[in-house]
Protein backbone atom coordinates (compact mmCIF):
# COMPACT_ATOMS: atom_id res chain seq x y z
CA UNK A 1 0.00 0.00 0.00
CA UNK A 2 0.92 3.68 -0.67
CA UNK A 3 1.85 5.89 1.97
CA UNK A 4 -1.24 7.80 0.89
CA UNK A 5 -3.59 5.04 0.76
CA UNK A 6 -2.09 4.15 4.24
CA UNK A 7 -2.59 8.13 5.83
CA UNK A 8 -6.59 7.82 4.26
CA UNK A 9 -6.94 5.11 6.56
CA UNK A 10 -5.55 6.64 9.93
CA UNK A 11 -8.11 8.63 12.23
CA UNK A 12 -5.62 10.03 15.19
CA UNK A 13 -7.62 10.72 18.56
CA UNK A 14 -7.24 13.85 19.49
CA UNK A 15 -7.84 13.26 23.44
CA UNK A 16 -6.69 16.42 25.22
CA UNK A 17 -8.28 18.97 27.37
CA UNK A 18 -7.63 22.21 25.14
CA UNK A 19 -8.30 23.36 21.34
CA UNK A 20 -4.39 24.79 21.38
CA UNK A 21 -2.89 21.13 22.19
CA UNK A 22 -5.39 19.48 19.56
CA UNK A 23 -4.36 22.43 16.64
CA UNK A 24 -0.65 21.66 17.38
CA UNK A 25 -1.23 17.75 17.46
CA UNK A 26 -3.43 18.39 13.83
CA UNK A 27 -0.33 20.63 12.83
CA UNK A 28 2.18 18.20 13.21
CA UNK A 29 0.09 15.36 12.10
CA UNK A 30 -1.72 15.83 9.66
CA UNK A 31 0.84 14.60 6.59
CA UNK A 32 0.28 11.43 8.65
CA UNK A 33 -3.11 10.68 9.33
CA UNK A 34 -6.33 11.41 7.12
CA UNK A 35 -8.87 12.23 9.64
CA UNK A 36 -8.90 13.79 13.36
CA UNK A 37 -11.18 12.04 16.19
CA UNK A 38 -12.81 14.72 18.54
CA UNK A 39 -14.17 12.36 21.40
CA UNK A 40 -16.01 13.46 24.45
CA UNK A 41 -12.88 14.72 26.64
CA UNK A 42 -12.13 17.75 23.68
CA UNK A 43 -16.04 18.30 23.26
CA UNK A 44 -17.18 19.07 26.59
CA UNK A 45 -14.08 20.75 27.44
CA UNK A 46 -14.46 23.24 24.39
CA UNK A 47 -17.89 22.54 22.85
CA UNK A 48 -19.08 22.67 18.66
CA UNK A 49 -16.07 25.94 18.41
CA UNK A 50 -13.34 23.02 18.53
CA UNK A 51 -15.23 21.07 16.13
CA UNK A 52 -15.58 23.46 13.52
CA UNK A 53 -12.71 25.28 14.07
CA UNK A 54 -10.90 22.22 12.68
CA UNK A 55 -13.38 21.97 9.60
CA UNK A 56 -12.77 25.60 9.20
CA UNK A 57 -8.84 24.73 8.52
CA UNK A 58 -10.39 22.13 6.07
CA UNK A 59 -9.00 19.07 8.41
CA UNK A 60 -11.29 16.02 8.43
CA UNK A 61 -13.13 15.45 11.34
CA UNK A 62 -14.67 12.32 13.09
CA UNK A 63 -17.04 13.14 15.83
CA UNK A 64 -17.20 10.50 18.32
CA UNK A 65 -20.03 11.37 20.79
CA UNK A 66 -21.50 8.22 20.65
CA UNK A 67 -25.01 9.53 20.56
CA UNK A 68 -27.69 6.97 22.53
CA UNK A 69 -31.05 8.56 23.26
CA UNK A 70 -34.46 7.86 21.77
CA UNK A 71 -34.92 8.37 18.00
CA UNK A 72 -36.58 12.27 18.37
CA UNK A 73 -33.60 13.00 20.51
CA UNK A 74 -31.02 11.79 18.29
CA UNK A 75 -32.44 12.79 15.60
CA UNK A 76 -32.25 16.37 16.81
CA UNK A 77 -29.06 16.30 17.53
CA UNK A 78 -27.88 14.52 14.75
CA UNK A 79 -29.34 17.61 12.39
CA UNK A 80 -27.23 19.79 14.49
CA UNK A 81 -24.66 18.06 14.43
CA UNK A 82 -25.12 17.98 10.35
CA UNK A 83 -24.57 21.56 10.37
CA UNK A 84 -20.97 21.46 12.09
CA UNK A 85 -19.85 20.36 9.12
CA UNK A 86 -18.23 16.91 10.34
CA UNK A 87 -17.42 14.57 8.12
CA UNK A 88 -18.12 11.47 10.04
CA UNK A 89 -20.47 10.49 13.67
CA UNK A 90 -21.42 8.15 15.23
CA UNK A 91 -24.55 6.80 17.27
CA UNK A 92 -25.07 3.73 19.40
CA UNK A 93 -26.08 0.52 17.63
CA UNK A 94 -27.79 -0.19 21.19
CA UNK A 95 -30.40 2.48 20.60
CA UNK A 96 -32.12 0.44 18.11
CA UNK A 97 -33.55 0.45 14.49
CA UNK A 98 -35.92 3.34 15.00
CA UNK A 99 -33.14 5.68 16.44
CA UNK A 100 -30.23 4.89 13.71
CA UNK A 101 -33.21 5.71 10.65
CA UNK A 102 -33.75 8.84 12.39
CA UNK A 103 -29.99 9.97 12.91
CA UNK A 104 -29.66 9.67 9.41
CA UNK A 105 -32.59 10.67 7.62
CA UNK A 106 -32.68 14.14 9.68
CA UNK A 107 -28.52 14.45 9.08
CA UNK A 108 -29.31 13.87 5.25
CA UNK A 109 -32.27 16.77 5.28
CA UNK A 110 -30.54 19.24 6.78
CA UNK A 111 -27.02 18.66 4.82
CA UNK A 112 -29.50 18.85 1.98
CA UNK A 113 -30.71 21.85 3.20
CA UNK A 114 -27.23 23.23 3.46
CA UNK A 115 -26.13 22.20 0.46
CA UNK A 116 -23.16 20.06 1.89
CA UNK A 117 -22.27 16.92 1.90
CA UNK A 118 -24.05 14.87 4.22
CA UNK A 119 -21.52 13.20 7.44
CA UNK A 120 -20.67 9.28 7.14
CA UNK A 121 -22.80 7.93 9.89
CA UNK A 122 -21.62 4.93 11.63
CA UNK A 123 -22.77 2.87 14.76
CA UNK A 124 -20.81 1.75 17.70
CA UNK A 125 -21.51 -1.87 18.53
CA UNK A 126 -19.26 -3.44 21.55
CA UNK A 127 -16.89 -1.02 23.26
CA UNK A 128 -13.29 -2.34 22.56
CA UNK A 129 -12.91 -1.72 26.43
CA UNK A 130 -15.10 -4.86 27.06
CA UNK A 131 -13.77 -8.44 26.81
CA UNK A 132 -15.96 -12.02 26.80
CA UNK A 133 -16.33 -12.11 30.53
CA UNK A 134 -17.55 -8.35 30.98
CA UNK A 135 -19.55 -9.13 28.06
CA UNK A 136 -21.74 -11.86 29.38
CA UNK A 137 -21.18 -11.11 33.49
CA UNK A 138 -21.47 -7.42 33.50
CA UNK A 139 -23.37 -6.10 31.06
CA UNK A 140 -25.99 -9.07 31.22
CA UNK A 141 -25.84 -10.06 27.40
CA UNK A 142 -25.34 -13.86 26.14
CA UNK A 143 -23.14 -15.21 23.61
CA UNK A 144 -19.70 -14.78 21.76
CA UNK A 145 -19.23 -10.11 21.07
CA UNK A 146 -18.60 -11.80 17.50
CA UNK A 147 -22.37 -12.34 17.18
CA UNK A 148 -23.37 -9.19 18.56
CA UNK A 149 -21.24 -7.13 16.46
CA UNK A 150 -21.79 -8.73 13.14
CA UNK A 151 -26.01 -8.86 14.40
CA UNK A 152 -25.28 -4.99 14.91
CA UNK A 153 -23.59 -4.19 11.99
CA UNK A 154 -26.25 -5.49 10.07
CA UNK A 155 -28.82 -3.75 12.01
CA UNK A 156 -26.80 -0.82 11.32
CA UNK A 157 -26.58 -1.54 7.37
CA UNK A 158 -29.99 -2.16 6.74
CA UNK A 159 -30.78 1.40 8.85
CA UNK A 160 -28.76 3.45 6.11
CA UNK A 161 -25.65 3.75 8.25
CA UNK A 162 -22.46 4.18 6.60
CA UNK A 163 -20.33 1.65 8.87
CA UNK A 164 -19.75 0.59 12.35
CA UNK A 165 -17.00 0.90 14.90
CA UNK A 166 -16.09 -2.35 16.54
CA UNK A 167 -12.94 -4.27 16.92
CA UNK A 168 -10.27 -5.62 14.25
CA UNK A 169 -11.04 -8.71 16.31
CA UNK A 170 -14.62 -8.81 14.50
CA UNK A 171 -13.71 -7.04 11.01
CA UNK A 172 -12.96 -9.96 8.79
CA UNK A 173 -16.74 -11.39 10.16
CA UNK A 174 -18.57 -7.81 9.63
CA UNK A 175 -16.73 -7.63 5.99
CA UNK A 176 -17.81 -11.15 4.82
CA UNK A 177 -21.92 -9.83 5.98
CA UNK A 178 -21.86 -6.42 5.44
CA UNK A 179 -19.34 -6.40 1.79
CA UNK A 180 -16.94 -4.45 0.44
CA UNK A 181 -18.00 -0.96 0.80
CA UNK A 182 -19.11 -0.95 4.43
CA UNK A 183 -16.95 1.30 6.69
CA UNK A 184 -15.68 -0.51 9.41
CA UNK A 185 -13.50 1.97 11.84
CA UNK A 186 -11.44 0.29 14.04
CA UNK A 187 -9.87 1.52 17.46
CA UNK A 188 -8.21 -0.94 20.18
CA UNK A 189 -5.46 -0.52 17.56
CA UNK A 190 -1.58 -1.12 19.47
CA UNK A 191 1.69 -1.48 17.29
CA UNK A 192 3.81 -3.92 18.55
CA UNK A 193 5.13 -3.16 22.03
CA UNK A 194 2.87 -0.42 22.75
CA UNK A 195 0.79 -0.49 25.80
CA UNK A 196 -3.11 -1.71 26.37
CA UNK A 197 -4.27 0.26 28.59
CA UNK A 198 -7.81 -0.36 28.96
CA UNK A 199 -8.21 -2.04 25.78
CA UNK A 200 -8.95 -5.50 26.07
CA UNK A 201 -9.86 -6.64 22.03
CA UNK A 202 -6.90 -5.09 20.67
CA UNK A 203 -5.04 -5.63 17.26
CA UNK A 204 -1.89 -4.44 15.68
CA UNK A 205 -1.96 -2.27 12.81
CA UNK A 206 -0.79 -4.72 10.20
CA UNK A 207 -3.53 -7.22 11.75
CA UNK A 208 -6.55 -4.46 11.61
CA UNK A 209 -5.84 -3.82 7.60
CA UNK A 210 -5.73 -7.48 6.96
CA UNK A 211 -8.92 -8.25 8.76
CA UNK A 212 -10.66 -5.77 6.26
CA UNK A 213 -10.82 -2.58 8.84
CA UNK A 214 -11.05 0.75 6.28
CA UNK A 215 -10.05 2.68 9.05
CA UNK A 216 -7.58 2.39 12.03
CA UNK A 217 -8.19 4.70 15.46
CA UNK A 218 -5.04 5.50 17.26
CA UNK A 219 -4.87 7.31 20.29
CA UNK A 220 -2.16 7.44 22.99
CA UNK A 221 -0.11 4.96 21.04
CA UNK A 222 0.77 8.34 19.16
CA UNK A 223 -0.32 11.73 21.08
CA UNK A 224 1.24 9.94 24.58
CA UNK A 225 4.31 9.44 22.59
CA UNK A 226 7.63 11.40 23.33
CA UNK A 227 7.57 11.84 19.46
CA UNK A 228 3.75 12.26 18.25
CA UNK A 229 5.28 12.21 14.60
CA UNK A 230 7.89 9.52 14.40
CA UNK A 231 5.19 7.14 16.77
CA UNK A 232 2.20 8.37 13.92
CA UNK A 233 5.01 7.09 11.05
CA UNK A 234 5.62 4.29 12.89
CA UNK A 235 1.80 3.41 12.95
CA UNK A 236 2.30 3.98 9.25
CA UNK A 237 5.07 1.68 8.74
CA UNK A 238 3.10 -1.20 10.85
CA UNK A 239 0.38 -0.45 8.23
CA UNK A 240 2.83 -1.29 5.30
CA UNK A 241 2.94 1.87 3.88
CA UNK A 242 5.93 2.37 1.66
CA UNK A 243 7.00 5.65 0.16
O1 LIG B 1 -15.12 0.93 21.07
C1 LIG B 1 -14.50 2.02 21.12
C2 LIG B 1 -15.03 3.21 20.69
C3 LIG B 1 -14.28 4.35 20.74
N1 LIG B 1 -13.02 4.34 21.23
C4 LIG B 1 -12.25 5.60 21.23
O2 LIG B 1 -11.08 5.45 20.39
C5 LIG B 1 -9.96 6.05 20.99
C6 LIG B 1 -8.90 5.04 21.25
O3 LIG B 1 -7.83 5.63 21.93
P1 LIG B 1 -6.51 4.82 22.39
O4 LIG B 1 -5.78 5.86 23.21
O5 LIG B 1 -5.79 4.43 21.14
O6 LIG B 1 -6.94 3.66 23.21
C7 LIG B 1 -10.46 6.76 22.25
O7 LIG B 1 -10.74 8.10 21.92
C8 LIG B 1 -11.75 6.05 22.59
O8 LIG B 1 -12.69 6.93 23.21
C9 LIG B 1 -12.49 3.17 21.66
O9 LIG B 1 -11.33 3.12 22.13
N2 LIG B 1 -13.24 2.03 21.59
Amino acid sequence: MNIDEARKKLIVALDVDSTEQALDLVERLKPWAGMFKIGMRLFYSQGPAAVEGLCRRGVKVFLDLKLHDIPNTVSQAARVLARLGVAMFNVHAAGGRAMMRAAVESCRKESAVLGIPRPLVIAVTVLTSIDQPAFNRELGLSGPILDRVVAWALLAKECGLDGVVASAQEAAAIRQSCGPDFLIVTPGIRPTGAACGDQKRIVTPAGALAAGASHLVVGRPIIAAPDPVEAARAVLDEMGASV
